[in-house]
């Protein structure tokens, strides 16, 4: 496999300028290591500093920007991406191990969220005027932006969860320091380097790339920082949210996921299989919205399972870019350790193994697993805690309702699917999943870019994520009192 542009030029973009750090990192190629991506700038918190700094400064200058502005400056940033979304998507395949054609799909959706942030910048996220209880007064309410906000993003998805963090926070008028995950720093100084050719203030949007410890934590002890929107794991997420609480910041998190899809014994059995291998393996299991519990109802179990099984027989795993891939690499050496280790443990503690689970060799020296399936019961620790890789498991259920039950067994709440022909149970099961997003005979992962997007329980804290809902993150509300 031949190797692709090297990006050695990658630096922080801080008050208009691109600038070098002290100290310099570099990604790798997941789907053949003898590549690397991206030579790219490591900011410390001094560096961090100063881009808040000029975010600060920037603050009044692009938040009385008219709505026409900010939507011609979103509306750039769309159209960039839509054209460019297969260079960028093959920079994605090449810095995290998605699949070419998963890739190109999320620069696109990515391109799809800043034009549809074009659109909230001129509705302006909902104001209201509202009668008066006193005669003579008027009342209006009215949203303003919250000021300086640091969006730390992960590695999984590295265009479409910042895009989904700076257009809203652009759109609303808020000024911007974007801390990308340092796996896939090369795409996040890509999406920056699209962002300052838009034609904004300088200063009113800022990349720092480097590690979470120094760069990100300065975001999220400084006081010039109004609100932080964090998506990563669970444990980084608990500790920022306490100490940017503290201080009083808006505090947003989208943290992991343990989600299930359900099959009743009424369900369509190729559609629910479907459903399973995206769902839980594609993207390599990468995803907060993985299904990586199978719930199966006990009449259908042992088919679904020798469907499933069968499937998973079929799946082309190897490098991202070759043709035909239905599976990458998983992102690093480290995380192909942790969901080899998951494997170890779910024999140990007498789960049964189905399918797969090993690590594989290809052509090109990458993280290549194939996809584990595993029979579980709900005390496993695979049926409990996030995974994040392309491993998943089934549980038994007696009927809808203890699969019901079981599904809401978690701590997490991020999505839920069910697989059925009964309107009945499809309607309950919307109703009591204790989760975020629920979906009817589709795939749990595979969500819309216009509509609200967020968890309940360990999977979120505060508004949601994405469409019209984000203004209640990105804004605050006042609320004007006038005598006529
Ligand atoms: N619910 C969702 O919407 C969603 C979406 C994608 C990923 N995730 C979760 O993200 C995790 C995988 O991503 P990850 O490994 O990059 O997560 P992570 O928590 O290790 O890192 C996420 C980001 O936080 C930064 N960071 C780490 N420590 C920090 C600190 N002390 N202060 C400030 N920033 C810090 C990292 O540098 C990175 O940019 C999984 O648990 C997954 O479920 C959740
Ligand atoms: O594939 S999707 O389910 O649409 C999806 C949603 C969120 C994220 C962020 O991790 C990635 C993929």
């Amino acid at each position: 496999m031949i190797h692709g542009e090297l990006h050695q030029n990658v630096r922080q973009y801080i008050n208009g300028r691109w600038e070098t750090s002290a100290t310099t990192g570099v990604s790798a190629n997941p789907s053949d290591t003898s590549e690397v991506v991206a030579e790219y700038a490591r900011a410390d918190r001094r560096q961090a500093e100063a881009a808040i700094r000029a975010a600060t400064e920037a603050f009044p200058h692009w938040s009385h920007s008219t709505p026409q502005r900010r939507a011609d400056v979103l509306d750039r940033i769309g159209t960039e991406l839509l054209a460019r979304k297969d260079d960028l998507g093959m920079l994605l395949a090449r810095e995290e191990g998605k699949t070419l054609v998963e890739a190109v799909a999320e620069v696109a959706r990515a391109g799809q969220i800043f034009k549809f942030f074009a659109g909230e910048a001129l509705r302006g996220g909902g104001g209201e005027n509202v009668a008066s209880v006193r005669a003579g007064v008027q009342v209006d309410v009215t949203r303003e932006p919250v000021g300086v906000v640091g969006l730390i993003t992960p590695w999984n998805s590295p265009f479409v969860v910042p895009a989904w963090k700076i257009a809203p926070a652009l759109a609303h008028g808020n000024s911007v320091v974007f801390k990308p995950a340092e796996l896939v720093s090369g795409c996040g100084w890509a999406l920056a380097e699209i962002i300052s050719r838009a034609a904004l203030p300088a200063g009113a949007f800022n990349l720092v790339m480097g590690s979470g410890r120094e760069a990100g934590q300065a975001l999220v002890d400084s006081p010039l920082v109004d609100a932080l929107s964090f998506t990563g794991s669970m444990a980084n997420g608990e500790r920022i949210l306490q100490v940017a609480a503290a201080r009083r910041a808006k505090v947003q998190l989208e943290t992991g996921g343990k989600n299930a899809l359900v099959v009743l014994a009424d369900a369509d059995l190729d559609r629910a299989v479907d459903c399973a291998v995206q769902g839980a393996y594609f993207s390599a299991g990468q995803r907060c919205t993985a299904s990586s519990r199978l719930i199966v109802e006990s009449a259908v179990h042992d088919a679904f399972v020798a469907k499933l099984r069968q499937r998973l027989k079929t799946l082309k795993i190897g490098h991202a870019l070759e043709r035909g891939v239905d599976i990458g690499p998983v992102a690093d050496e480290d995380r192909l350790a942790q969901d080899l280790a998951w494997v170890d443990t779910a024999r140990e503690e007498g789960a049964e193994h189905v399918w797969g689970g090993e690590a594989l060799e290809r052509a090109t020296a990458g993280h290549y697993m194939s996809p584990a399936l595993f029979l579980a019961k709900p005390s496993h620790r695979i049926a409990r805690e996030e995974i994040f890789g392309p491993l998943a498991c089934v549980l038994r259920a007696d009927d809808y309702d203890e699969a019901l039950a079981l599904c809401n067994d978690t701590p997490f709440g991020l999505c839920a699917g069910i697989c059925t022909n009964s309107l009945k149970h499809a309607m309950h099961f919307r109703r009591h999943a204790v989760v975020g997003m629920t979906m009817v005979n589709l795939p749990t992962a595979g969500v819309d870019f216009h509509v609200p997007f967020g968890g309940r329980k360990g999977s979120g804290y505060g508004p949601r994520e994405q469409g019209r809902h984000a203004a209640e993150f990105y804004t605050t509300v006042k609320t004007g009192y006038m005598l006529a």
